[in-house]
């Protein structure tokens, strides 16, 4: 039996062509279970020890993720011309071009090897809300172009939305609180969620000069949920202060698992007890938590730094960002403070966004990079400071 929990040290991805990384030992969350309790357990500890786990059974049919990653490829495939005729928008909807994001400025020497596709939450221009930061109307491509293409991106928008508050109930119960916490209206119930479709066009990364698929970072929202193919290259570092930092992979965990560590075809792969039903059962998603979730936990919840490394084979994925409303007030969780860990920052969701915006991160990057999330919340203190006068 492969148990991909207990596949620690030792395991390598050497057939990728680049410098081997062990593969990460990360929890997986069977989003079908009855046994919520076990499903808050195994939650919690994969948020303290890596902010990173798998997500299974999560009700996204394998059929129509087949759908939307065939899309994707279609978007990606249309020659560089007509995907410049979708470019992004100034509300960050649309397409952007590979070396447009640069994620990690200070360890990488061109921008990222990727290019990618954003869609928000479709808010009509005529509604006062569209005005607001991250809302607004999204580019889409003409079905003359692309039959079905919207259609097939509005649909996987609304079913991964439901993931996210499906997991987010849990995070709720394992920081606490009650079980529909976040699905309050300013909370998830208006959210800021952002579909990104992402393509790296095979490039072979070279850490040591400069060359990544994807530059570390950390995401800054409440959660991240994404899809891959099977092509390996996202990597974390558990711990972002060790020097030297130590990366670990995130293989595509699957039906069948393709990475050389996993793919023992004859036995399904258990994943701390829980079983991925079977050949056709829906591929995992890959869950990890945002900075904003960091601050709103009072720092219990880590986010972690991560990168993709292209090993020369082309990939897809599909990172979906998901944030409260503008509205929410991200104060210190009741359940997250005491004595010993008193309350630390008090940040609006929307100030989050304006101090970006007007900071011009999000004109030259797409989000913003690790470095310059350093520097917006030193920011977002001095101003929260000025506007809440509680400091
Ligand atoms: O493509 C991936 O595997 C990760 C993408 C990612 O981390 C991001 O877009 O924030
Ligand atoms: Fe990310």
């Amino acid at each position: 039996m492969v148990d991909i929990m207990n596949n620690k040290a030792g395991t390598d991805m050497k057939n990728d062509g680049i410098a081997s990384a062990n593969i990460s030992a990360l929890h997986c969350i069977d989003l079908s279970s009855p046994d919520i309790h076990t499903s808050v357990t195994l939650l919690k500890q994969a948020c303290l020890d890596s902010g990173f786990f798998y997500v299974v059974n999560h009700g996204i049919s394998q059929e129509f993720m087949g759908e939307v990653f065939a899309q994707s490829k279609k978007l990606f495939d249309l020659p560089l011309e007509e995907k410049m005729k979708l470019l992004r928008n100034e509300k960050h909807r649309g397409y952007t071009p590979s070396l447009d994001e640069h994620l990690d400025p200070d360890n990488q020497i061109n921008g990222d090897y990727k290019e990618g596709y954003y869609i928000g939450v479709e808010i009509p221009e005529d509604d006062p809300e569209s005005q607001r930061p991250f809302y607004g109307s999204n580019v889409w491509p003409t079905a003359g172009t692309l039959p079905g293409w919207k259609e097939t991106m509005e649909k996987y928008h609304q079913e991964a939305l439901e993931v996210n508050k499906a997991v987010s109930r849990l995070i709720a119960l394992a920081l606490d609180l009650d079980v529909d916490f976040f699905d309050r209206p300013e909370f998830l119930g208006r959210p800021i969620a952002t579909l990104r479709l992402l393509h790296y066009e095979g490039k072979l990364s070279d850490p040591s000069n400069g060359i990544f698929g994807a530059g570390a970072h950390s995401d800054y929202g409440l959660i991240t949920l994404l899809a891959t193919d099977d092509v390996s290259g996202l990597q974390i570092c558990k711990d972002k202060d060790a020097k030297p930092q130590i990366w670990e992979y995130v293989p595509p965990l699957r039906g069948i698992m393709s990475s050389p560590a996993v793919s023992n075809k004859d036995s399904m792969p258990f994943v701390n007890n829980v079983k991925v039903k079977s050949k056709s059962s829906t591929n995992a998603f890959v869950v990890n938590l945002g900075d904003m979730l960091e601050r709103w936990s009072n720092g219990i919840f880590r986010s972690t730094l991560h990168r993709v490394l292209g090993n020369g084979q082309e990939r897809f994925s599909i990172a979906y960002f998901v944030e409260p409303s503008h509205d929410c007030l991200v104060e210190c969780l009741p359940t997250c403070q005491s004595k010993v860990n008193p309350p630390r920052q008090v940040i609006y969701s929307y100030m989050w966004h304006k101090t970006k915006l007007s900071f011009g991160i999000l004109q030259s990057n797409a989000r913003p990079t690790c470095s310059s999330v350093t520097k917006t919340l030193m920011l977002i203190e001095i101003l929260t400071n000025e506007i809440l006068g509680n400091w």
